[in-house]
């Protein structure tokens, strides 16, 4: 489905949050609603200048986007639908639920599961932010308020994360005898090392948007309301570059860092590689020489 649509004044929860709104709130964000994957995640495309850039916005107020079957399989599917758009060039994903960004794993509908459900589902939530994570292009996780358990397992997915200062992040699965099953155990060590990550996890405690910056787990702490504002100013940033050498930046990185540092370089001589034959790096040479902006087509 491709829908005009202006995501403008609610194009995510710090817009209805009550907090001060930043002057991008009152900008009217055009868009094509692409996709409606399901009946809680909404797939839009930035339009003009912006196109290139792709924004989800988890829509289900009623459960604080808690990540029930529907919530999941919506999102899959727009990873999977993304994927294979070569005119994607930067992904944000974004709630449009006030003072939530995700409250993690539906606990109602577990409570009707049986051990083997449970199974299933656990796997496939760590499919699907594992299928997340290796999308091709720079991902960008957009909280304000809440991300919680499975919540920030997917927003761990991500390659950037920005909060809005009221933002809570927490891992609190032990609290319910179980263990982050969709990644987080992996993931957030590797984010913000051992024993923080243990500290994190075996408390189950929530801590802010500063404390988050402090130890690395985000990018940017905004004041309350504009972590959209910020993600899209970086998400614009990204879109200007030339779409294979990020995407292979994201490659060299990502496979760079499971290997050691010989077979890293390696990686980062393969992927350099892919950049040599495009157009686009004669074309960022010519813009350099002819003093002005370069224009990129992915090729
Ligand atoms: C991925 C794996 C595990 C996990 O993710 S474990 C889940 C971890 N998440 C949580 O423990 C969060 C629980 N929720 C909250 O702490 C709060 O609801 C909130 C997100 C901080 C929001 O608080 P607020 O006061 O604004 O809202 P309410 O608490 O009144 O909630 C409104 C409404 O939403 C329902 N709800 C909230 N979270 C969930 C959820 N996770 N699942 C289902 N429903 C949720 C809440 O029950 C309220 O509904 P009512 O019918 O109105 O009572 C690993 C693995 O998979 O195992």
């Amino acid at each position: 489905m491709a829908v005009f649509s202006s995501i403008g004044k609610r194009f995510c929860n710090q817009a209805l949050n009550g907090s001060k709104p930043s002057r991008l709130h009152f900008q009217s964000i055009r868009t094509l609603l692409l996709q409606s994957a399901s009946e809680s995640v909404k797939v839009h495309r930035h339009s003009d200048a912006d196109s290139g850039i792709v924004q989800i916005n988890m829509e289900r107020p009623e459960a604080k986007n808690a990540l029930g079957k529907d919530m999941l399989r919506g999102l899959l599917n727009s990873f999977e639908a993304i994927s294979t758009d070569p005119t994607a060039n930067v992904l944000m994903i974004c709630s449009s639920v006030s003072r939530v960004f995700c409250a993690g794993a539906d606990l109602k509908e577990r409570l009707t599961m049986n051990v083997s459900e449970v199974r299933a589902t656990v796997n496939s939530l760590r499919s699907t932010f594992t299928f997340l994570e290796a999308l091709q292009i720079p991902t960008i996780a957009v909280i304000e308020g809440a991300a919680l358990g499975g919540g920030l397992e997917m927003a761990l997915s991500c390659d950037l994360r920005i909060c809005g200062e009221d933002a809570k992040l927490a891992l609190p699965e032990t609290g319910l005898a179980v263990i982050p099953g969709a990644g987080g155990t992996q993931r957030l060590p590797r984010l913000v090392g051992k024993s923080i990550a243990k500290e994190l996890i075996f408390t189950g405690r929530k801590i802010s948007a500063r404390d988050a910056l402090s130890i690395g787990l985000i990018n940017y702490c905004t004041p309350a309301g504009e972590a959209y504002s910020k993600a899209l100013e970086v998400a614009r940033d990204i879109n200007q570059k030339g779409p294979v050498a990020i995407r292979m930046a994201k490659r060299a990185i990502n496979e760079g860092l499971e290997v050691n540092m010989a077979s890293g370089l390696d990686v980062e001589e393969e992927c350099y590689e892919q950049t040599l034959h495009t157009n686009d790096r004669l074309e960022g040479l010519a813009a350099f020489a002819e003093k002005r902006k370069p224009l990129y087509k992915g090729k």
